[in-house]
């Protein structure tokens, strides 16, 4: 595979591709080899500030464009980024060390946000409310909130970034983006695609900086900001949270997990088994909703973890750009160090390892399962973000429900059960924004993605999701002669 003309190496910024004022840049390494794939601008406040003041240029005439207009530019992102999704594949997966398997399902996955926010964007619909005086006519239309600011995560360099400027773009919002400086590429080459879509100068941009904190500073404190939509880790959205504050910036923060998944005594164990491992081992272990804590009813607990170690044993790893490869590198040191940190603190508290454990050389490490795992371990109350799969006994439903609750993080969970009645009382006592129901794969763009507690506030995707990105405004039409 060869890069054909997606590998950019300069930010977009008013329809132009620039560098840094102080011409500074920094290196983007591929994880998996450790080479510098290449050299991309490190910007700073000055730089970001140049980008907000064009967002904002282009707001009033992008505002002005019916949603259908929109929607045609939009269409065209989706066509583009469907017909280069090889090499965005090969792009994401060398700079993330994302499986290519992987890579390309997330090329269709991020792609269909723009593909339904299109379509959204012709049903932004208002209200007729039926008068509370004869000489008042009541009218609600829905409006774009104004220039949005995109801060995204290196775990997924494409979707994170859809999901949040669909819904931004169809509703009229001009935006910049700020992709991780580990996986800045396939944010770049989708800018491309986006100047070749048709968007104005202006309303679509893309920063990239080592200097996150300040860009984020500035994203807070400019007031030509209206929005910033955030997704990363806990801290990081609680120190954007209060640097909002002080201009009552609109916030939507999608932040971490503590995924538990519970495997009742009437479950189908062989599909449990399955569901347990897409979702633990999906991404090296490194996305927002993988399994972090696997909860196993007494009666079947050693039969779950005999099948679930087999078929971890059977996961391939190898060069992640073969497409029957499954298991990549951890995206970094500081990865891979916690999950050492976590399995040895486990280990040191009674969890004993059935397959796994061991370093591969590098970024890699084995996918990991351990046994007799208990709540007084860190990997019951942090996320590990890596290929560990914790296994807890429990021995009834409240218990279950008591220990799959017990976490400040609210984002995904998962349960296996054939009763009907368990279902429903399960689904409803769980404290998060999204529930598997004998099912380990669960994100789509048709459903609101999000969480609650300190998993952050707001949805993407869905029918939801561009409301986050628009004003309401009421009308009230008064001396109506009747
Ligand atoms: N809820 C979701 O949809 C979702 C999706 C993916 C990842 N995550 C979470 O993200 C975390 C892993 O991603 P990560 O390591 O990139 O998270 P991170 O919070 O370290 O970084 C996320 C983004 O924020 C930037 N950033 C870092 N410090 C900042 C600051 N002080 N001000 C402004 N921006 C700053 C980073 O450069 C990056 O672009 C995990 O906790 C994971 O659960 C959540
Ligand atoms: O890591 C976070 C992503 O949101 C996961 S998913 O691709 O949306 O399931």
């Amino acid at each position: 595979m060869e890069l054909k003309g997606l590998l950019k190496t300069q930010a977009y910024i008013n329809g132009k591709w620039v560098g840094a004022a102080s011409g500074k840049t920094f290196d983007v390494t591929n994880p998996a080899t450790g080479e510098i794939i290449a050299a991309i601008p490190d910007m700073d406040r000055s730089d970001v500030q140049k980008a907000i003041d064009a967002a904002d240029a282009a707001w009033p005439a992008y505002r002005d464009m019916t949603g259908k207009e929109r929607a045609g530019i939009m269409r065209n992102w989706f066509n583009l980024m469907m017909e280069n999704k090889d090499e965005l594949a090969y792009l994401m997966t060398i700079e993330s060390g994302k499986v290519m398997t992987e890579s390309l399902g997330e090329v269709t996955y991020g792609a269909s946000f723009i593909e339904w926010f299109a379509e959204e964007a012709k049903r932004a619909y208002g209200d007729v409310i039926p008068q509370h005086t004869r000489d008042r006519r009541l009218v609600v239309i829905k409006q774009s909130v104004g220039v949005a600011a995109a801060i995204t995560p290196w775990n997924f360099p494409l979707a994170m970034i859809t999901r949040k400027v669909g819904p931004a773009l169809a509703a009229g919002s001009p935006v910049i983006v700020k992709p991780p400086s580990e996986t800045p590429l396939t944010g770049l080459a989708i800018s491309y695609l986006a100047e070749n879509a048709g968007f104005p100068p202006g309303v679509y941009n893309t920063v990239t900086s080592t200097n996150s904190s300040e860009v984020g500073k500035e994203f807070c404190e400019n007031k030509k900001v209206r929005k910033l939509s955030f997704t990363g880790s806990t801290p990081v959205g609680k120190i954007l949270m209060s640097q909002s504050a002080p201009t009552l910036k609109k916030l939507s923060l999608e932040l971490g997990g503590n995924a538990p998944f519970i495997v009742f005594d009437d479950a189908d164990i062989d599909a449990a088994v399955k569901g347990a491992l897409i979702s633990k081992y999906r991404h090296n272990g490194q996305t927002c909703v993988c399994v972090n804590r696997i909860l196993v009813q007494d009666k079947v607990y050693d039969e779950f973890v005999d099948k679930f170690t087999q078929a971890v044993q059977g996961l391939k790893s190898g060069n992640v750009l073969d497409k029957d490869v499954q298991v990549g590198p951890l995206i970094n040191e500081k990865g891979l160090n916690k999950v050492k940190e976590f399995i040895k603190d486990a280990v040191d508290k009674g969890a004993i390892i059935t397959t796994g454990g061991k370093g591969t050389g590098g970024l890699f490490f084995q996918p990991t399962v351990l046994a007799n795992a208990t709540q007084e371990m860190i990997i019951a109350r942090e996320e590990v973000f890596g290929p560990v799969a914790p296994i807890f006994r429990f021995h009834t439903e409240e218990e279950a429900i008591q220990m799959a609750n017990d976490t400040e993080y609210g984002l995904a969970s998962y349960f296996y059960s054939k009763d009907v009645n368990r279902c429903w009382r399960v689904a409803e006592a769980l404290e998060y924004g999204m529930v598997g129901i004998n099912e380990g794969i669960i994100s789509t763009e048709v459903a609101p993605f999000g969480g609650m507690k300190e998993s952050g506030f707001g949805r993407e995707g869905s029918k939801y999701g561009m409301d986050y990105f628009m004003e309401i405004k009421y009308l009230c039409y008064g001396g109506v002669k009747s």
